[in-house]
């Protein structure tokens, strides 16, 4: 088994929350926070806030992005995991836009679009949703179905 290190980041104002429409790529077609692949030369944090910029034209300092939560995920037949590491940040400059990658949209909380979303997206939600950091496991077979999970509020991270 090895790991893949990716980011996952969620921008909140008090009602709504801010989702990308993946055009291409691994989980194309769903909406998703912003984030991507560690690379060698950077934490990551400093990764996440790479990516949601690259991804959203949106900026966070590192002093206001927070994490909320870790996931891991396996899929049946693939030795990968992917180990994401959630942020939040309510905090943010610049206008979002669209880019090659991501159509970026502002969702009201009680709107968030679960049907076309990751499967397990669905389950942590309303954890971040309610401030909550979490840890969690997930087993797909496949990109739809959850064999198993696991669920846990941490204290910190
Ligand atoms: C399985 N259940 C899942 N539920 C919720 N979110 C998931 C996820 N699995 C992956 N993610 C996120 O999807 C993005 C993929 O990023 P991905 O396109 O692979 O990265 P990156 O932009 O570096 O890739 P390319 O440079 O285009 O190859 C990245 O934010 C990652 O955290």
């Amino acid at each position: 088994m090895s790991r893949k290190v990716l980011t996952l980041v969620l921008i909140r104002k008090p009602n709504e929350v801010l989702l990308g429409y993946k055009k291409r790529g691994f989980g194309s077609n769903k909406w998703n926070g912003f984030g991507g692949k560690v690379e060698d030369n950077e934490s990551i944090c400093e990764a996440a806030i790479r990516e949601l910029r690259e991804e959203s034209g949106l900026v966070v300092s590192p002093a206001n992005l927070q994490q909320v939560g870790m996931i891991n995920f396996e899929f049946v037949g693939d030795p990968i995991i992917l180990e994401v590491h959630v942020f939040t940040s309510a905090m943010y400059e610049g206008q979002h836009f669209e880019t090659e990658e991501m159509m970026p949209k502002w969702f009201k909380l009680q709107d968030i679009p679960f049907h076309e979303m990751w499967a397990d997206d669905r389950l942590w939600f309303p954890l971040f949703l309610s401030g909550k950091k979490f840890q969690g496991y997930f087993l797909f077979q496949g990109h739809d179905v959850i064999l198993k999970h696991t669920l846990n509020t941490v204290e910190h991270f």
